[in-house]
């Protein structure tokens, strides 16, 4: 196992801060910074890596067997390093391709930036990347490419054995992503087609043991697959020791009571006493960290002496790109940079001027309930290895410190080492749908990494049975399925947006499509709900918050997309220009299905029957005699309420869909739309008739 930060001998405390009465760390001046870190050539630099020690035995391994897992530190070199050794050794010989995996488009992008830099090429050629909406690859140059899992997955889909590629290397594997599953075993599978593609699983806090057992083949099997013809097919586990920079982990002595204030509180504690260094924060969400920079704004402006010199950059995965990428701006002389993130920065990222890290110890993730079909977002306890990696974001280019808002008792007594497998804790309809396009047909017995419930999977395989996804024979239905399939979204939102076609509105439905995939398009803030309530009320439309997106995108485009009137509006800008840009990226991708892009004008009721086409499954029913506004899902009979971001709150029409559910101290029902329960058996006779709940009495 690889060596993990020693917690530092030195504590913070809590102290009561005289003027403003927060409570903030009492943590000492840091120790000298830099002093390992001077200008260096890019190939000194590389050097330098711990990986680059094991570059021969890496190379070795490779050759010599068809599963290679690599623990190491966090900014060890494993994602930068390890494609370039390859390719040097010849790997992308011949017109082949070395791919590196990741979890997230936002470190596909920035390490396939820092590999062009490295080797001196134009990003986009011999080295490029692939996400979802774009692609950055050159066929004929290309010979290192970074990609999400879940592009790896698609490309399957064209090419099942992915024979253009000589090597794949999944990084972070220990994020245990549904697509990382997914694509861990169909890998699996295609090894034993391709004894010449060569596997590497690497992470800084990956179980090797748990990996290797997965990829362990049997002998008998290896006799039979000729093993003495190619690679050994039991994995290679290498630990690669040494780290970069040291980072001193500092803990709170009590809890923290709120963890957004306590953050708020250490980054100024941070500025008043530390040198210069710029500051990663770890939220939840978008809403966490707009109430985060409310409130260092609001210091700013009752206490500058405070605040001053700090640039506040939020980051989450529905921020623009070209807000994303500021992030990677250095940072004006003088100036500090307070980046406060959601864990889309937590692995795989080196943000160079980063020095100090604050972790509030959670994040927000899936939690499903396949008997009740309820999936919620929730805020949670991070696990260690997410700790970990979040204070790996520091000391890899120079020392560095992490406040953790929580006490090292709880680190290291309650946090689970790992989290759960997203596989585990999901919804499987979308993870369904993809083996299905791949032509899994028993998905019950796939080879899985760790397997999900049967629950989960037989729920998933009636909603897209109902959704007329599937046929009799649980095959994609053609062309619906297929179509669906192509759609690089949620079915339910895929569906909705093939259902628009017959009904005549994609547009708005193509809207409201983009801004269900952000997180908000409104703006939160302590202290600022009033203000919030009245301006949604300017948007408001009876039907519900869907119609409103479609009052508030066409006032945004009404106002020449301008920041000022989103401000005046409590409208979040950056999340409108995320609208807009995957609003474009699925008009394309509609016209390419052939779907006619048209508008229904001012007919809101075929949009609420578009919506209700995809959605049907989350319909709900207000209870007769209740004053509360509590509803019943209409299948499971689960108690939910609308949330009170709803336009719908305290209206409560009698019969509702919702797009998602978040728990707090009740369900509470996100984005929701009045409907006609008659719509729901025109849109899944089969749905509501096998639940026997077909009498939808008005
Ligand atoms: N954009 C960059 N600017 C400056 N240095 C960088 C940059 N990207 C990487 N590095 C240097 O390369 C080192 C190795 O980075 P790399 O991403 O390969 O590490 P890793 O082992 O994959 O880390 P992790 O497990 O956190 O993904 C970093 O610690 C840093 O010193």
């Amino acid at each position: 196992m690889a060596q993990f930060w020693k917690p530092g001998t030195e504590k913070p405390r809590l102290v009561d801060d005289e003027e403003g009465g927060v409570l903030f760390f009492s943590a000492s001046a840091s120790s000298s910074s830099s002093s390992r870190f001077g200008y260096a050539s890019i190939e000194k630099q590389r050097q330098r890596l711990p990986v680059y020690k094991y570059r021969t035995a890496i190379l070795y391994l490779v050759e010599n067997h068809a599963t290679t897992i690599i623990v190491g530190e966090t900014g060890s070199g494993k994602t930068t390093q390890i494609p370039q050794y390859l390719k040097e050794a010849g790997w992308a010989e011949g017109g082949r391709v070395i791919a590196c995996t990741q979890p997230r488009r936002l470190a596909v992008q920035a390490v396939s930036a820092r590999v062009a830099e490295e080797m001196g090429v134009t990003l986009g050629e011999e080295v490029g990347y692939t996400i979802r909406f774009e692609d950055l690859t050159n066929s004929g140059t290309t010979m290192i490419k970074f990609l999400t899992d879940g592009v790896l997955l698609r490309e399957m889909m064209d090419d099942p054995l992915l024979t253009k590629y000589s090597v794949v290397m999944v990084d972070e594997a220990h994020e245990r992503s549904i697509s990382t599953d997914i694509l861990l075993g169909l890998l699996k599978k295609i090894q034993r087609r391709r004894p010449d593609l060569r596997l590497i699983i690497s992470s800084a806090t990956i179980e090797a043991k748990s990996m290797s057992a997965f990829f362990q083949t049997s002998k008998r099997r290896r006799a039979l697959e000729g093993e003495e013809l190619g690679p050994r097919m039991d994995p290679a586990i290498l630990s690669v020791e040494g780290r970069g920079f040291h980072v001193q982990i500092h803990f709170v002595e009590e809890p923290v009571q709120d963890y957004v204030q306590a953050a708020v509180s250490t980054v100024l504690l941070i500025h008043d006493q530390e040198p210069m260094g710029d500051i990663l924060v770890f939220l939840t969400g978008q809403d966490d960290i707009d109430a985060a920079i409310h409130l260092l704004n609001e210091e700013a402006q009752t206490n500058r002496k405070h605040s001053s010199g700090l640039i506040l950059l939020p980051l989450y995965s529905g921020l623009p790109r070209a807000e994303q990428e500021l992030v990677f701006s250095p940072t004006p002389r003088g100036k500090r940079k307070v980046v406060i993130s959601t864990n889309i920065a937590e692995t795989s990222l080196t943000l160079e001027g980063i020095v100090y890290l604050v972790d509030s110890g959670f994040s927000k993730q899936k939690f499903y309930n396949p008997i009740s079909d309820i999936e919620n977002l929730v805020v949670a306890p991070i696990s260690k290895a997410s700790a970990r990696q979040r204070a790996g974001r520091a000391g890899r280019v120079r020392p560095g410190k992490c406040y953790r808002l929580y006490t090292e008792e709880y680190f290291s007594k309650e946090m689970s080492a790992e989290g759960i497998p997203e596989m585990q804790r999901s919804n499987l309809v979308s993870c369904v749908i993809q083996l299905k396009a791949l032509g899994i047909d028993n998905i019950l017995g796939f080879d899985w990494p760790a397997s999900p419930s049967p629950e989960a999977m037989i729920r998933a395989l009636e909603i897209l049975y109902s959704l007329g996804i599937l046929d009799d024979d649980a095959k994609l239905t053609s062309p619906a399925g297929f179509q669906v399939a192509e759609i690089p979204l949620e079915p339910m939102i895929s569906k909705m947006i093939l259902s628009s076609n017959e009904l005549g509105c994609s547009e708005e439905i193509l809207t409201i499509a983009a801004v269900l995939s952000v997180q908000s398009i409104w703006v939160y803030g302590r202290g600022v709900h009033r203000e919030l309530d009245e301006a949604k009320l300017r948007f408001a439309a009876a039907e519900g918050d869907h119609v409103t997106f479609l009052n508030v995108y066409k006032g945004f485009l009404q106002s020449g997309k301008s920041s000022q009137w989103c401000h005046k509006n409590h409208v979040n800008y950056h999340a409108m220009k995320k609208v807009v840009e995957i609003r474009e990226q699925l008009r394309r991708i509609a016209q390419r299905l052939g779907i006619v892009v048209k508008s229904c004008e001012r007919d809101m009721q075929v949009v609420r029957k578009a919506v209700t086409a995809g959605f049907f499954a989350n319909a709900c029913r207000l209870e007769a005699f209740s004053h509360s506004g509590m509803y019943k899902t209409v299948r499971g009979s689960h108690e939910v309420y609308i949330h009170p971001s709803s336009v719908l709150f305290r209206v409560n029409p009698k019969w509702v869909v919702y797009h998602s559910l978040v728990s707090t101290d009740r369900q509470y029902m996100r984005n929701v739309i009045s409907i006609d329960p008659s719509w729901l058996i025109e849109a899944a006779p089969h749905f509501y008739q096998h639940h026997g709940q077909n009498s939808f009495g008005k």
